[in-house]
């Protein structure tokens, strides 16, 4: 039976109409949260209408599957339709300027981010052509996304991230679900909930726990630097050696495990699967329900499986042979104690602590991995700095690297100016994070920001904003320090481990680290260029995959003794 006339009139109008009434209906929500349920339901609807109407004499499969494809492609066009009409025109956030296609759709920014995975340029150009203030469609909205505006003033850092700001993480950290209970503390939405489970997380950050891990952090320096002995005369991709170098530390101070990638010189298999996590999760974060849903088909994140299922392991081994009654050693068995001691701010359930756990070294390896490799980028670039740098260790500590000392080390501050310089050039988390405006909206300046509305700040592109910056895109680490009033830094934009209650849990876990190696590196060697490279290809053509991805740099380390013996003879 075919379908009749009357059908063909009636279905798509009512269909139509249907589509119109769903937006209306879901406007208040956010809807992105059940997107999951709503295409399960809808495969069911579209299934059950054929049965319903195809079984039975008389019937036909083939015309009901007709009707319903008419139902369903009339009510498709008229809910997509009603949606381009209503961003275009209608939505909250139309004042603000920015292109068509990015107010249309988030894709749009996973295209941009996919086209070379530099979307960080991209966006600095939709700024150069826009204004400070632009609309990305970037990540996800309450009533009908997209909603995402990226600012470049330095107004809107406290207003978005600083202590008494009302704003809240958007729904960028639904991108692995919504529920509270099943998350990492980073993907906590919910303040309160949030603010709890923090506290287990700072106690295994506290002064007393980071003593007892600089002892460790050292030791993995020194197997860093008897590899690089290893390697006089031949160059050293250090992108690679300082990947290694931080992964074995999260396995040392995370875990209480020794990876052993610097003693083997092998990338842990989960390495790897870090890397294909982020690569993902640079192009598709733009569009969190997607990724979301992604992690809901069986094999879609086989590619990072293998880091899952290292952590897991690490974790079970971890909850065997831990010793509950000693005090914690690393930052897992400080989370597993807040749970056995029913602390409130403990994991709330197994799948919230695994995805904890994934945090440690997701959060903790590629970040101070790609701040000590671009720190060493600089230094050969620069053998000024260099020599200035190990000149103050030399003077700190006279008898060379058997008598290095962390409390000496502490007090050079010309090593932290070198790190801030290095974050302000290349910050390992490239884009600000995601926040969504109270209900009551936000000022910026004269700018009012509707509530709702998910806002970002660009890391990357504000601490190179030359109206705050002199000499902006110039490698000068004395702006930190000896320059730092002639140079107006105080004054500047500078937020690399992000403020207020969201900041970095691990920053000074990571100044250790950097600290240590950089200190322990100068101080036994003269780092070049390798021959053939100009480090150029590397500064220029790194990754924006949400982390920073680098290119392979390769270095030449040549021993100071070897340096002193060519001089000499
Ligand atoms: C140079 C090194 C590092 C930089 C630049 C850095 C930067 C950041 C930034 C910008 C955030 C905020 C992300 C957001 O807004 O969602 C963050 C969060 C975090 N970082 Fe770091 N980080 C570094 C090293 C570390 C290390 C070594 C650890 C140790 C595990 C760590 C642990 C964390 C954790 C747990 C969070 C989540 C905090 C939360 O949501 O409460 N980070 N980091």
């Amino acid at each position: 039976m075919a379908i009749s006339l009357l059908d063909a009139l009636y279905i798509p109008f009512t269909s139509a109409l249907l589509g119109v009434l769903f937006l209306t209906s879901i406007s208040p929500l956010e809807f992105e949260r059940y997107m999951f349920h709503y295409l399960t339901f809808y495969t069911f609807i579209f299934l059950g209408r054929v049965c319903v109407y195809g079984f039975g004499p008389g019937r036909s499969f083939v015309t009901a599957f007709a009707q319903t494809s008419l139902v369903a492609l009339s009510f498709n066009v008229s809910l997509f339709v009603s949606i381009a009409v209503y961003r275009l025109f209608g939505h909250r956030c139309r004042k603000f300027p920015g292109p068509v296609l990015a107010r249309l759709t988030r894709f749009y920014v996973a295209y941009l981010n996919a086209k070379g995975y530099q979307f960080y340029k991209e966006l600095g150009e939709l700024h150069e052509r826009y204004g400070d203030i632009v609309r990305t469609g970037k990540s996800n909205v309450r009533r009908y996304w997209p909603r995402e505006i990226s600012i470049l003033d330095k107004a809107a850092i406290p207003a978005i991230y600083g202590p008494n700001t009302e704003c809240r993480k958007s729904t960028w950290y639904g991108q692995s679900g919504n529920d509270p209970n099943k998350v990492s503390i980073n993907m906590t939405r919910d303040t309160k909930q949030y603010r709890l489970r923090r506290r287990a997380w700072d106690r295994g950050f506290s002064t007393k726990a980071l003593a007892s891990y600089q002892p460790r952090v050292k030791s993995k320096a020194d197997v860093l630097i008897r590899q690089l002995y290893g390697s006089t005369g031949s160059s050293v991709d250090i992108t690679k050696w300082s990947m290694l170098f931080a992964f074995d530390i999260m396995g040392e101070v995370g875990f209480g495990k020794d990876f052993n990638s610097l003693a083997s010189g092998q990338e842990h298999p989960a390495i790897k699967g870090i890397h294909e996590h982020i690569a993902v999760l640079g192009v598709l974060q733009t569009v969190p329900w997607f990724l979301n849903l992604l992690g809901t088909i069986p094999g879609a994140a086989a590619s990072f499986s293998e880091f899952f299922s290292v952590c897991e392991k690490e974790l079970e081994e971890k909850e065997r042979t831990w010793n509950s009654e000693k005090e914690p050693q690393d930052i897992v068995s400080w989370l597993l104690k807040a749970i056995k001691d029913k602390d409130v701010s403990a994991s709330p359930t197994r799948e919230s602590l695994t995805d904890d756990s994934r945090v440690v070294i997701i959060a903790g390896s590629d970040t101070t991995a790609n701040t000590l490799a671009n720190v060493l980028f600089y230094l050969a670039k620069h053998p000024a700095v260099q020599r200035k740098l190990r000149n103050l260790v030399d003077t700190a500590i006279p008898e060379g690297y058997t008598t290095w000392n962390y409390e000496k080390i502490k007090t050079i501050t010309y090593i932290d100016d070198i790190i801030n310089e290095t974050l302000r050039l290349k910050p390992p988390i490239i884009q600000g994070g995601s926040r969504e405006t109270p209900d009551s909206g936000i000022r910026i300046g004269d700018t009012y920001i509707p509530g709702n509305v998910n806002v970002s700040v660009p890391y990357l592109l504000i601490q190179r904003d030359p109206r705050w910056w002199k000499h902006p895109n110039d490698f000068i680490p004395e702006r930190f320090g000896e320059r730092r009033t002639e140079m107006g830094t105080d004054d500047a934009p500078f937020f690399p481990f992000q403020l207020g209650m969201h900041a970095c849990a691990g920053k000074n876990l990571a100044f250790l680290s950097l600290r240590t190696a950089v200190s322990a590196i100068v101080q036994n060697f003269v780092v070049d260029f390798a021959p053939g490279e100009t480090g150029e290809e590397f500064d220029e053509r790194f990754r924006d995959t949400f982390l920073m991805t680098l290119l392979p740099l390769q270095l030449q380390f040549t021993p100071r003794a070897e340096v002193h013996a060519n001089i000499d003879s």
